[in-house]
């Protein structure tokens, strides 16, 4: 995972942009909510491609701007030669895209499908992601990384009342916008789980009515935590190749995940509640939105 991340964003990121398709479906996820929701885009034509943004392992994201009222928007593109089991993941995605609403995770507009792709119209998060961040080396205090620990806790609190799993907190999925807040986004690895108002959708049972799930949610935010805090993947050695073997080996064999000894004491005993091994222990979001590293003072 994080390799393919990796060799993607050593990807050059080309700006000849490929002109928009003639997607004739569209079924709007927006909501009659404040800007830019009031001016909501109507047909993907609506929309101007100006900037790729990056690239993800199924598609591109783009910065686009309305053509009227000038909003701009980011358009995440996916192929769609949908064999069955990416169209079952998208069509899960898109019925999760259109139950979610909270300031805590990046907006999706509207969906349009055509044959070969699949286009979400997306808030933009104009300074890119948690990832990018990190590349770029900056630098994160406690202070920063404790404010972005509770937003993305707010966002998981939201996301179990939906009965909603993320399964994939990772920086490349955490979004930054303008006024510097960090937003969760991409849902193509979600699950909605039994036990909560799921209307029509599609539900998948896990174990203990998700909680597993969840469990692994406050797990992947240690990580992204500790990441933060020392600029590099933690679970694995400087100059290690972060694949599967090694990431398996060093989630499995070791006993415990280290924790730099020059963090404070509450982040890490923060660290240590998301990292627990055992899921039964691990920190719950509503106990870790108490946990003094993270609560608004
Ligand atoms: N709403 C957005 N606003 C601004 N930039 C975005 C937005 N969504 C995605 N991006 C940028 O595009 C990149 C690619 O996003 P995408 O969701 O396609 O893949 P990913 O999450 O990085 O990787 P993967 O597909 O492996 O999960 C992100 O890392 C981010 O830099």
């Amino acid at each position: 995972m994080t390799l393919v991340r990796e060799r993607r964003h050593q990807e050059p990121l080309t700006l000849s942009i490929p002109p928009l398709l003639d997607h004739r479906t569209a079924f709007s996820v927006a909501s009659s909510s404040s800007s830019p929701d009031s001016s909501p885009v109507e047909t993907i034509n609506d929309l101007e491609k100006l900037a790729v943004l990056g690239q993800g392992s199924g598609g591109t994201v783009y910065k686009t701007r309305h053509r009227r009222t000038k909003t701009f928007y980011a358009l995440k593109v996916l192929r769609s030669n949908l064999n069955t089991t990416v169209a079952t993941t998208t069509a899960v995605e898109v019925d999760i895209l259109k139950r979610i609403k909270s300031s805590f995770i990046v907006k999706c507009y509207a969906v349009f499908h055509n044959s070969s792709d699949l286009c979400f119209v997306m808030e933009l998060m104009e300074k890119g992601s948690l990832h990018d961040a990190l590349l770029a080396q900056q630098v994160f205090t406690e202070s920063m990384i404790s404010t972005l620990a509770n937003r993305i806790l707010q966002g998981l609190r939201y996301l179990q009342e939906m009965r909603i799993v993320h399964g994939d907190i990772k920086p490349s999925n955490l979004l930054i916008n303008n006024k510097g807040e960090v937003k969760i986004a991409d849902f193509g690895a979600s699950r909605i789980v039994a036990g909560g108002d799921y209307g029509q959708g599609r539900c998948e049972k896990w174990g203990f009515g998700g909680e597993v799930g969840f469990a692994g949610d406050v797990w992947s935010l240690g990580v992204v935590v500790l990441e933060c805090y020392i600029g590099r993947y933690p679970l694995t050695k400087v100059g290690d190749k972060p694949d599967w073997a090694a990431l398996i080996c060093a989630i499995c064999c070791n006993e415990k995940v280290e924790i730099p000894m020059s963090g404070s004491p509450e982040f890490r005993d923060f660290v240590g509640r998301c990292l627990e091994k055992d899921w039964r222990k691990r920190g719950t979001v509503e106990e870790l939105l108490r946990h003094s590293f993270v609560k608004i003072r």
